[in-house]
């Protein structure tokens, strides 16, 4: 076996990105080597990213990615974010350090540059929580039964005086940023869509070898305001008895106001020979199931930790982010990376603005940093990390009072994967 000392790690430029690419590949279980074109569209996507591979003997058996990102905090202002993907460690080099290596490098990086926070999807739960990365948003998906929601089925368009139109691929390239730009300005937890985002989502870019073109459609106000977006695709499955049950799946739905909500879940649970709606990944507080005469219709299927967040500066992490009370807190934060842990004072004021300094008073709430950007968004409930040993309260009633400063009346969102 190679020994730590032997295996290099570092950047990797234009030269050697087909041996990474083949590497991530090999580490995510696909078919190792990529096609021409999709190596050139992955170059072409990942150009201004950090691309770091570690390699034995001159082979690429590690990759590592990392991108700037825009996080919306709580109250609309946005942190740049040090966006960590394409994480894989060959089996043959497993659990010898490697991804440690890396990541530690990446985020000491981050932390010089001045990000706010690093972000990731985690693919198995266990595995972030060691570097300081908490789980800050949730996702949920339900599975809409439409016989059985209570909607009516002659429905032929919202009844505000608004519209649903179906978009052709160039449309969502055209009008989706905006629409989503306004998205994530007003929601916690949504990371910023660049261009290429959009090409790659409307087949422009094509990533992936194979790509079917799913249905998009958009709802438009009574003013003509674009407000939602939808795009879905649905499977071609009939019953012996000749009945159509077809199932829509949506990829992503956006929207600005409950209107657009409304009408787009309508819309989908109105197609003829769907019978079932998945709904992609929401908030846990999605306002579908409301939207149904019939709650019960709409079952969850999926609920699970989705955007980790390693917050890099507590200072400027809550100072980013607006309060829901007045109120001041001591937190002591534990980081074991040494990024930023210490003692801080969180002092929230009536219109909502946070200031945080550092302090020597006697802590309120103890807590490691993963602990902390699992609050910082609003998902998580001190309270209940408390009372599963988690965080620990100082002084009797600080966990309940971290609460009512932290929590939000609606849950952050983080709508893509990355
Ligand atoms: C953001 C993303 O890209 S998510 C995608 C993550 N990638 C994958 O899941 C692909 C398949 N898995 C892999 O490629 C690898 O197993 C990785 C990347 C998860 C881990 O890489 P390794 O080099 O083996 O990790 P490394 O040796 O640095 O492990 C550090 C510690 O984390 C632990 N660890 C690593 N992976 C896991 C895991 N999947 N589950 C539980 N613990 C883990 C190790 O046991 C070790 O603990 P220790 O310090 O107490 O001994």
């Amino acid at each position: 076996m190679t020994s730590r000392a032997d295996i290099e790690v570092r950047p990797v430029d234009e030269t050697g990105f087909a041996d990474w690419n083949r590497a991530l590949n090999t580490g995510f279980l696909r078919e190792p080597h990529s096609s021409d074109e999709v190596i050139e569209a992955r170059r072409k996507r990942f150009a201004s990213h950090r691309l770091v591979g570690a390699f034995d003997a001159g082979r690429c058996v590690a990759t590592f990615r990392s991108f700037p990102q825009e996080l919306t905090a709580v109250g609309g202002r946005t942190v740049p974010a040090d966006a960590v993907s394409s994480v894989t460690v060959s089996p043959t080099h497993r659990r010898r350090g490697l991804l440690s290596r890396m990541m530690e490098q990446d985020l000491a990086a981050a932390k010089e540059r001045g990000d706010v926070v690093a972000t990731l999807i985690a693919a198995e739960y266990p595995i972030y929580g060691r570097y300081g990365f908490g789980p800050a948003t949730t996702t949920t998906e339900w599975t809409v039964d439409v016989p059985r929601s209570g909607l009516d089925a002659r429905w032929a368009g919202p009844e505000d005086g608004g519209r649903v139109d179906l978009l052709d691929p160039e449309d969502v390239r055209k009008l989706g940023p905006e629409l989503h730009d306004r998205l994530r300005r007003s929601r916690p937890g949504v990371i910023d869509r660049d261009e290429l985002w959009w090409q790659l989502d409307t087949g422009a870019l094509r990533f992936h070898g194979t790509w079917t073109e799913p249905f998009y459609a958009v709802y438009r106000s009574a003013s003509g305001e674009v407000e939602g977006m939808v795009s879905y695709t649905v499977d071609d499955h009939w019953g012996d008895a000749k009945q159509p049950l077809n199932t829509a799946s949506v990829r992503w739905l956006i929207a600005v106001s409950p209107a657009a909500e409304r009408a787009l879940w309508h819309y989908l649970c109105s197609i003829d020979w769907v019978v079932k709606v998945k709904s992609g990944g929401r908030a846990p507080d999605d306002l579908l199931p409301l939207f149904l005469p019939d709650p019960r219709a709409a079952a969850v299927t999926t609920q699970a930790d989705w955007l980790w967040v390693r917050i890099l500066d507590v200072v400027r992490a809550l100072e980013a982010r607006t309060y829901e009370a007045a109120g001041s807190l001591v937190l002591e934060v534990t980081d074991g990376g040494g990024l930023t842990g210490g003692r801080y004072r969180l002092e929230a004021s009536e219109d909502g603005a946070g200031s945080c300094t550092p302090t020597d008073a006697n802590a309120d709430l103890s807590l490691e940093v993963g602990e902390l950007a699992a609050l910082w968004l609003g998902d998580e409930s001190a309270v209940r990390l408390a009372a599963a040993g988690r965080v620990r309260e100082e002084r009797a009633g600080a966990a309940r009072q971290a609460d009512a400063l932290l929590r939000t009346s609606r849950r952050p969102w983080c709508p893509d994967v990355f």
